[in-house]
């Protein structure tokens, strides 16, 4: 069983280069990291139509499972493993399989609303926001939404402008006031090296702590 010892949240708009950087942290940091991609935790609607589904408002927070995320980061953050739910863009719809997940020593939580709600700023030791221009996270995101999520041009735009644009700025931007960095322009070499270096001092420093406990426990109890 692994303790993890440091737990980071990584928000910011749609297209804003969150993934990336959280997968260029947990490639180059040294130290076991679990990432938690908070679009796992979108709401099941298999109870909806695929119409239905379509129309849902996916960036208002009431789209997420709070509740379940919050449970999960609780048991991971104790050392325990998950059954991660799994996302399906292109229907909508969580999968009816889950990915068993073993706690890393290092937890990433990403996602637009990650430092949304106050019981998971809580569990997260580093708060991170990732600020990148609108006119350049559209673009991007037409492009992944065309090529990863099955979508058409059309529906991409309709649904930046009714709710992803609105729910950004009502929702989204306001938590980057919880950060306690700003990275511009998402995976940007400089600030991902100085967090890998941040990472692996508070995980190796809890380590070592962690070590230096456990001796302290066995002599003691040797006397
Ligand atoms: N600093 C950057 N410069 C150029 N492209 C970037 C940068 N950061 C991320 N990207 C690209 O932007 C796109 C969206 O990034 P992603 O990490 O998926 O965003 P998010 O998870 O915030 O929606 C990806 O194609 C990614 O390679
Ligand atoms: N069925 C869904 C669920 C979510 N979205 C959009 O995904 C965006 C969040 O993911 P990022 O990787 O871009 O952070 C969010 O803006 C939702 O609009 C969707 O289109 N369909």
């Amino acid at each position: 069983m692994t303790i993890p010892s440091f737990a980071i949240g990584i928000a910011g708009g749609t297209g804003a280069g969150k993934t990336t950087v959280a997968r260029e942290i947990s490639e180059n940091v040294g130290e076991s990291v679990t990432l938690v991609a908070l679009d796992n935790y979108y709401e099941d609607l298999s109870h909806m139509a695929f119409e239905e589904r379509a129309n849902v408002n996916y960036d208002h927070p009431s789209a997420f499972e709070w509740e379940l995320l919050r449970e999960h980061l609780d048991a991971l953050l104790s050392g325990q493993a998950i059954e991660m739910p799994q996302y399906d863009f292109s229907e909508h719809l969580r999968k009816d399989e889950t990915v068993h997940v073993e706690p890393g020593e290092v937890i990433i939580l990403e996602g637009i609303l990650a430092l949304y709600d106050d019981d998971v700023n809580d569990m997260l030791d580093l708060h991170i926001y990732v600020e990148t221009d609108a006119d350049v996270r559209i673009l991007r995101r037409i492009e992944r939404d065309v090529v990863d999520r099955g979508r058409d041009l059309e529906g991409v735009m309709d649904q930046y402008l009714s709710t992803v644009k609105p729910m950004h700025e009502q929702f989204i931007e306001p938590t980057k006031k919880h950060a306690d960095i700003i990275i511009p322009e998402g995976a940007n070499s400089m600030a991902v090296t100085l967090l890998e270096e941040k990472v692996q001092a508070e995980s190796g420093n809890v380590a070592e702590w962690a070590a230096r406990e456990a001796d302290l426990d066995t002599s003691e109890r040797s006397r």
